[in-house]
């Protein structure tokens, strides 16, 4: 323990409450949300803004970026609308609402709501100090029940010499520019990446995706990666597969950054640079993951490695730490990095909190209690708004079959059913359900194609509720919604006979 936080830790605190939330993330404010309603005194410390990476640079101004992406898409393949979406976008227009979107990077509405909801808020960064203690801007708060680490997550550099003096952009740059590059190489074929070069390229820039593996999305069913990669190259993107970049070059700031490739195979679809090893552009957008935002935030004090993931229980109780105090929620536990998942997270571990605190004897902590993060392994949902949309939930059927499962999968056209048809001229997609043949449950589900991410609750309901085959069957989708897909699945899955 640093000498100065020692002192801290055994020093009268400046301020108790029942609980201190690090972070105001959509996780932090809702595991203080929950506490408090749970009749607990909370505080919130923030080192930024109210609302975390979510709402300034990540799920909201992408989306943003996004929405008007995917309305054109589906305007252009509906005659009688088809000549009036033919332009190109507004890029002025649709950044302007992508700041209106984001509050213009300033957090007054949500700080009106941390006051309406009676919790305090602490600007500053935040350090543990000991055993609930936390020290933030030479104070030292107190908590009597629970500390709840909210901290979320940060892009990742990758080790490649010259690429952090080059000043690359993170997702926070290509979430929040104020123009659009002339010539954008995105490296890293997962969600970020996929989702900015949709954007990138329809907002005007010329745009070269880098991937080491051989396609998109690889926590998904391949058939996501395959029909977002046909979409993506017929958009104009260069889709280069099985590159690894081996250095990066900016030899003045702002001026061009060169990219030099170490190609292992000759995959992929082209790319601006040719075939050959250099790619020479403007920008260049890193998209190769996250790791914590724990390394300088005292974890050392309570005899945890600065800079790691906090190892939590299904309560979302980090397990290293004893006491019972300790939470990690959110990305920065490492269980499913999404806002709504960290929401679920923050409802679970908020009721937990309370509990604990009432000192409820037995806590409701079986698969799908209230306080078991349950879905956290069986039914996470996530949809990339790319276009087409490629939506998710529960396992993939390679997960399933390395989990041990007995399972059928079933796969349809999405673009056959009348929905689709009635949709846009030319739907492509693809829907697959994998059913457990011991259970005969859902164990997941994944839609790709125009507007599925709506589609997916469904799914998520279904797999959730573990529902018997045998009474989805009775679940009657609307004529005619692209929801009658799950017709074709069942009436595919019943078709093929007795597991
Ligand atoms: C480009 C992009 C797009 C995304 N799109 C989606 C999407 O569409 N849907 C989806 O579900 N997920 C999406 N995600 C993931 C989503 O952003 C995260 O899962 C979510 O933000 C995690 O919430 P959190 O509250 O755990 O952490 P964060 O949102 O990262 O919030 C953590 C907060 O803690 C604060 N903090 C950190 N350290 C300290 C400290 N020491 N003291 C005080 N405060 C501190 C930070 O300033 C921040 O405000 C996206 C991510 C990216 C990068
Ligand atoms: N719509 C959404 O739900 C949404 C949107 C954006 C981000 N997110 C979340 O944010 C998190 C971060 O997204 P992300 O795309 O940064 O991470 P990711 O883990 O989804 O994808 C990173 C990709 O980069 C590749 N990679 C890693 N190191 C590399 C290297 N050195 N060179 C080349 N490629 C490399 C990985 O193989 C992987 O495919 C994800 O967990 C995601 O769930 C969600």
């Amino acid at each position: 323990m640093a000498a100065t936080e020692a002192t801290r830790a055994s020093e009268a605190p400046d301020a108790t409450y029942d609980v201190l939330v690090l972070g105001a993330g959509p996780t932090g404010e809702n595991v203080a949300d929950r506490a408090h309603a749970d009749g607990l005194s909370v505080a919130i410390v923030e080192s930024e803004l109210v609302g975390g990476e979510c709402s300034y640079w990540a799920c909201m101004p992408s989306k943003a970026l996004l929405r008007p992406v995917t309305a054109r898409s589906e305007a252009r393949r509906v005659p009688g609308l088809a000549d009036a979406a033919a332009g190109p976008l507004d890029a002025s227009a649709v950044l302007a609402r992508r700041d209106d979107v984001v509050g213009h990077w300033k957090d007054d509405g949500q700080v009106r709501w941390l006051d309406a909801a009676g919790i305090d808020l602490v600007r500053g960064h935040a350090r543990l100090a000991g055993p609930r203690r936390v020290s933030v801007g030479g104070r030292t708060l107190a908590a009597r029940h629970a500390v709840a680490v909210c901290t979320g997550s940060r892009p990742v550099l990758p080790p490649v010499p010259g690429l952090a003096a080059a000043k690359p952009w993170t997702s926070r740059n290509a979430t929040s520019a104020k123009a659009v590059p002339g010539r954008l190489v995105v490296v890293g074929g997962g969600v970020v990446g996929v989702e900015m070069a949709t954007a990138w390229r329809a907002l005007g820039a010329s745009v070269t995706l880098l991937v080491r593996g051989d396609g998109l999305l690889p926590r998904m069913e391949p058939f996501a990666g395959r029909l977002v990669a046909e979409s993506l190259a017929e958009a104009g993107v260069f889709l280069r597969t099985g590159v690894e970049v081996s250095e990066v070059r900016r030899e003045a700031p702002g001026g061009p950054v060169t990219v030099v490739l170490d190609s292992e195979v000759s995959g992929g679809s082209g790319g601006s640079g040719g075939s050959g090893d250099e790619i020479v552009a403007d920008e260049l957008l890193i998209a190769t993951g996250r790791a914590p935002r724990t390394d300088d935030l005292g974890l050392e004090t309570v005899g945890l490695e600065p800079g790691s993931w906090l190892r939590v229980d299904d309560s979302c109780l980090v397990t290293d730490v004893p006491g019972g105090w300790l939470y990690g929620v959110g990305d920065v536990n490492h269980r499913a990095l999404l806002t709504h998942q960290g929401k679920y997270q923050a409802r679970i571990a908020g009721a937990a909190i309370a509990a604990r605190a009432r000192q409820v004897p037995i806590l409701d902590s079986g698969p799908w209690g209230a306080h078991a993060a349950t879905a956290d392994t069986a039914a996470v949902p996530q949809v990339v708004f790319s276009d087409p949309e490629a939506a998710s939930v529960g396992l993939t059927a390679a997960a399933a079959e390395r989990a041990g499962h007995r399972i059928r999968v079933v796969d349809q056209d999405l673009g056959a059913v009348a929905g689709a048809f009635l949709y846009a001229d030319g739907y492509r997609g693809r829907a697959r359900m994998i059913v457990d043949l011991d259970r005969e449950i859902l164990l997941g589900a994944t839609f790709v194609g125009p507007g599925v991410g709506e589609l997916l609750h469904s799914a998520t309901v279904a797999v959730a509720g573990e529902v018997p085959v045998e009474r989805l069957w009775h679940a009657v989708p609307a004529y005619p919604t692209i929801s009658e897909v799950w017709l074709r699945l069942l009436e595919a899955y019943r078709s093929q006979g007795p597991s």
